[in-house]
């Protein structure tokens, strides 16, 4: 009797880094597969996976792999800090090494193993206005914009606000707002930190192209980086937000972000739903 193969779909794999989840294909040795389309049926909570973001591990020619991050409305991330800690600990696993680099958009990034967490270097802050990149020629360190906010790049953009009650922000409304401002030509992530302690900052975030996440590794960098140049805090801080704590240290190499990673299940999207797209 001939057997038929069954139609083959496409495996995944679910993480999270502090509630921060990501659905990450793995297209080594292969075309890459995600479209803005793709990655919003996917990210979509009631008819797809669900995600905050989506990563796309590829074959590399200079680092150990590439990666590619998305954002569940379909637009590209040019960095992912939570994402970029989950598949180091897939590719370390996957090797044994406590070492990996990673090549983004930004660049190539070095993560090791801490322990039983994952420690990232995210590059260095980017402090030029048009890099950022702001429309105008204006005060990173001063944004010309109600709440006095501090711009930051890590790769991909951040306005970081200081606020005296982070529980008392409505994340949504100002962050959505934030956003959208056309002083950010490629729209922005935003966050609003409260200093606690020259060591400790507690921080709320709402992401570019997502909404409110758990967490935001890139955020939480661009956070330290805000601080520490105001003054507010050292270099090195441990950071509470919404999903957990993050250790970030900002060294003359690079922003070094340190947390824990999850893998939750591995899966498979059916023929039909991707036939569907
Ligand atoms: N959650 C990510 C950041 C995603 C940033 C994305 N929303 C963008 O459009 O830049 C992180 O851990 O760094």
């Amino acid at each position: 009797m001939q057997q038929t193969a069954a139609p083959s779909g496409l495996p995944f794999l679910k993480m999270h880094g502090l509630g921060n989840d990501f659905v990450i294909l793995d297209s080594r040795g292969r075309p890459a597969v995600t479209t803005p389309e793709l990655a919003r049926a996917v990210g979509d909570r009631n008819r797809g996976v669900g995600f905050d973001q989506l990563a796309e591990i590829r074959s590399s020619d200079v680092a150990d792999i590439d990666l590619d991050f998305w954002n569940n409305d379909g637009s590209r991330a040019g960095a992912c800090g939570n994402a970029t800690r989950c598949v180091a600990r897939l590719i370390m696993d996957e090797t044994g090494q406590d070492r990996v680099t990673i090549r983004t958009e930004r660049g190539t990034l070095v993560a090791v193993r801490a322990s039983d967490e994952v420690s990232v270097n995210m590059g260095h802050p980017v402090r030029d206005w048009d890099q950022v990149p702001l429309a105008q020629d204006v005060d990173v360190d001063h944004l010309p914009m109600e709440g006095d906010p501090v711009a930051v790049g890590m790769g991909n953009p951040h306005a970081v606000f200081f606020v005296a009650d982070s529980g008392a922000v409505d994340v949504a409304g100002w962050g959505a707002q934030v956003e959208h401002d056309p002083l950010f030509p490629a729209r922005t992530n935003v966050e609003f930190a409260e200093v606690r302690a020259r060591d400790e900052i507690r921080m709320r975030v709402w992401e570019r192209g997502t909404g409110i996440t758990l967490a935001c590794g890139s955020g939480a960098c661009a956070t330290v980086v805000a601080a520490a140049t105001r003054g507010l805090t050292d270099r090195k801080v441990r950071m509470e937000v919404d999903g957990g704590w993050l250790t970030l240290d900002w060294r003359e190499d690079g922003v070094w972000m340190t947390g824990p990673t999850a893998l939750v299940y591995r899966a498979e999207l059916t023929p039909e739903f991707l036939d569907a797209l």
